[in-house]
């Protein structure tokens, strides 16, 4: 399946400690198809947020390869593969990292108008966006006065901004009271599934992971079935 959203081949990744190489990931094999919602369930340390930074093109494996849309990423420039992620992939973390001296709406704006979309379009999409995530009448807010949820919100609203293929989220509900998260989770899903984005989930939380289609682990640096 070449034009799968999102394949990792044989991905491998150490990282030199001072008590010697630390091999995270020996051989992951991922396969994300069009709209599939994955979790990634794995322990502290075992190399999730690792496996994350490979598969949005933000590190380099030290082996194996990463296709996006079927493009293997590994011989592309550093430019070209910013451009794959500005237009491809959105990114959620567990904490917001909105940009605070920006509203709400810009900060949903901003990734668009990187993305050379013109700035009446890119407020229009981000209102809409906004108001799907219950936040009409905010959008004028800057961060630091949204509650956690509403800031998570926002983050989940710019991630998705520029209409992109893969969604890549760590913890992205993992800040948040159980019910607060709760919530603020079953809107992530319901964004990406009305918008038929892939999406790789990692989360500690084994009642969210079930509401996804699949959940992988991660054992000795390989990807297999949680
Ligand atoms: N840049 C780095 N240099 C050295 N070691 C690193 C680096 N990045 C990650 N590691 C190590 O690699 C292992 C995997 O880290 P990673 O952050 O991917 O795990 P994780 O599963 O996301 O953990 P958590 O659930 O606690 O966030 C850890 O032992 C970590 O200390």
């Amino acid at each position: 399946m070449s034009d799968a959203p999102l394949r990792l081949e044989a991905v491998a990744r150490r990282f030199r400690t001072e008590a010697g190489e630390l091999p995270v990931l020996t051989g992951a094999e991922l396969t994300l198809a069009a709209g599939e919602i994955v979790a990634l369930v794995a322990p502290s340390g075992t190399g999730k947020s690792t496996l994350l930074h490979l598969a949005g093109l933000l590190e380099r494996p030290d082996a194996g390869e990463v296709f996006v849309a079927g493009r293997a990423a590994g011989t592309l420039s550093d430019d070209a593969r910013t451009a794959i992620r500005r237009t491809e992939i959105g990114f959620v973390y567990q904490f917001h990292h909105l940009l605070p001296e920006f509203t709400a709406e810009e900060n949903v704006v901003l990734p668009q108008m990187a993305n050379r979309t013109p700035r009446a379009a890119a407020q229009e999409r981000a209102r809409q966006l906004l108001a799907s995530f219950g936040l009409a009448g905010r959008e004028h807010h800057r961060p630091g006065r949204l509650s956690g949820g509403e800031q998570q919100r926002v983050a989940i609203a710019r991630a998705l901004a520029n209409a992109p293929k893969i969604l890549l989220a760590d913890e992205p509900t993992g800040n948040l009271d159980t019910g607060t998260s709760d919530l603020v989770f079953g809107e992530l899903l319901a964004a990406v599934r009305g918008q038929g984005v892939a999406a790789l989930i990692a989360t500690h939380n084994p009642a969210l992971a079930a509401r996804m289609d699949r959940v992988v682990t991660l054992r000795d640096g390989c990807i297999v079935p949680g």
